[in-house]
């Protein structure tokens, strides 16, 4: 950011290549009988391709070896998994994620034992979601890290 503010003529390309490449759709469409004016943004509700239970056994529960089970990948190729999206505008932070969530989360489960503040159990804890472009917890989480 920084060389970018100093050269003005730089950020102004960057700025208009994202106005002209940025998902808009350049002509009104039709997909699956309806209209998709030109000019809309169309964003995909990976929340529910995720919770279809057409597609998931119990699609509301937090069953993480489910995908041991699977052959989908998240590459793309199959449209029940595309946390990444698919096609060409896919996520091209896709490896870069993976490896960090990876290692965040597993240097955090191997390090430390959690427990919950006072007063707070399992039964009681706060998992309230908040909506927005990406899914967020309503009230951050707040746990204590015990050494091990
Ligand atoms: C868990 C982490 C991440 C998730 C779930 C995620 C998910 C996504 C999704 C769903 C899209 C839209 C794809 C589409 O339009 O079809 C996207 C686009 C994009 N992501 Fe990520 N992403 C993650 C991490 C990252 C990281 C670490 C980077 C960069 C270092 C990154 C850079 C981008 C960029 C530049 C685009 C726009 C691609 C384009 O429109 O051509 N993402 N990401």
């Amino acid at each position: 950011m920084a060389e970018l503010l100093c050269s003005p003529e730089a950020l102004s390309k960057a700025r208009l290549e994202m106005e002209q490449t940025i998902g808009k759709a350049s002509i009104d469409v039709e997909i699956a009988g309806f209209t998709v004016p030109k000019g809309a943004q169309v964003l995909v509700n990976v929340w529910a391709i995720g919770r279809d239970e057409s597609t998931w056994d119990n699609s509301h529960s937090f069953m993480p070896e489910r995908f041991l089970r699977t052959d989908l990948n998240f590459k793309g190729q199959n449209f029940e998994l595309i946390l990444f999206g698919a096609g060409r505008r896919i996520c091209p932070g896709s490896p870069l994620a993976i490896r960090m969530f990876h290692l965040m989360l597993g240097s955090l489960i191997r390090s430390f034992d959690w427990k919950l503040e006072d007063g707070v159990r399992l039964e009681n804890m706060d998992m309230e979601e908040k909506f927005d472009l990406t899914l967020q917890k309503a009230r951050p989480l707040r746990v204590v890290p015990v050494a091990i």
